[in-house]
């Protein structure tokens, strides 16, 4: 899956991407990183089918129908619960499914019946991340999953994570956490300078900045 040579120039004029090219591995969680601003949800967004651009650069890539997305925001009102709002993702892959308390993660089961008002910023990130992975797809986008949840559920998201691209499926995520991330088969891309300035695993990352931790890498491989 690769998007090639795509420049884009934002309504206001700024140059946000100068003929970027980026191979995302398949059967691998891509991990996308990159300074606040630098264009991460526009490149998920566009891979996604959300955002309208010249698809022409993007080979390879599932149609929009066998992608899943978790665009950061909760696209439920307030008065479905959790329970349904699982169902009703469930049923866009089988129509005729049902889903029981018991079928939740155990994180889930205690606010089975809570209305999404009621839910906490966290608890419908998670609810939503798990109403993504439930659905079967060629390729997972998730857009800061870690965002707003504790460190147990940032475990639990993550382990999930690393379940899908070992099951064969492949992920693009975004982050900003570089002490949470998925285990297993992951590469990095640095987005900065308006185009992917580096692409590899974690440790030829830190081979590549001279560096010992992702963290100092990131901080000197994005300056
Ligand atoms: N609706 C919009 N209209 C105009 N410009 C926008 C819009 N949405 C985003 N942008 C601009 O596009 C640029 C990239 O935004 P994007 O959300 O892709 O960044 P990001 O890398 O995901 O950032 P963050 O890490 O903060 O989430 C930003 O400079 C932002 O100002």
């Amino acid at each position: 899956m690769q998007i090639q040579d795509y420049s884009l120039v934002l309504p206001d004029g700024r140059q946000l991407f100068n003929r970027l090219t980026a191979e995302f591995v398949p059967g691998k969680v891509n991990i996308l990183l990159g300074a606040n601003g630098v264009g991460k949800t526009t490149l998920l967004d566009l891979i996604a089918g959300v955002r309208a651009g010249d698809r022409s650069h993007l080979l390879g890539f599932p149609t929009m129908g066998h992608i899943g997305y978790e665009m950061q925001g909760a696209p439920f009102t307030g008065n479905v619960t959790v329970l349904e709002a699982l169902q009703m993702m469930r049923v866009l892959d089988d129509p005729a499914a049902t889903l029981e308390v018991a079928d939740l993660p155990a994180d889930l089961q205690a606010i089975a019946h809570t209305r999404f008002k009621a839910l906490s910023g966290g608890q419908r990130r998670l609810v939503l991340f798990t109403g993504i992975c439930q659905l079967r797809r060629d390729l997972y986008l998730f857009d800061e999953p870690e965002n707003g949840l504790d460190l147990r559920a940032v475990k639990r998201v993550m382990a999930q994570i690393s379940r899908l691209a070992s099951s064969g499926r492949t992920v693009i995520m975004t982050t900003h956490q570089l002490r949470a991330l998925p285990e297993g088969n992951t590469q990095v891309l640095v987005l900065a300078g308006q185009c992917i300035a580096f692409a590899g695993t974690p440790a030829e990352f830190m081979a590549e900045t001279q560096t010992g931790s992702l963290e100092a890498a990131y901080l000197k491989g994005v300056s």
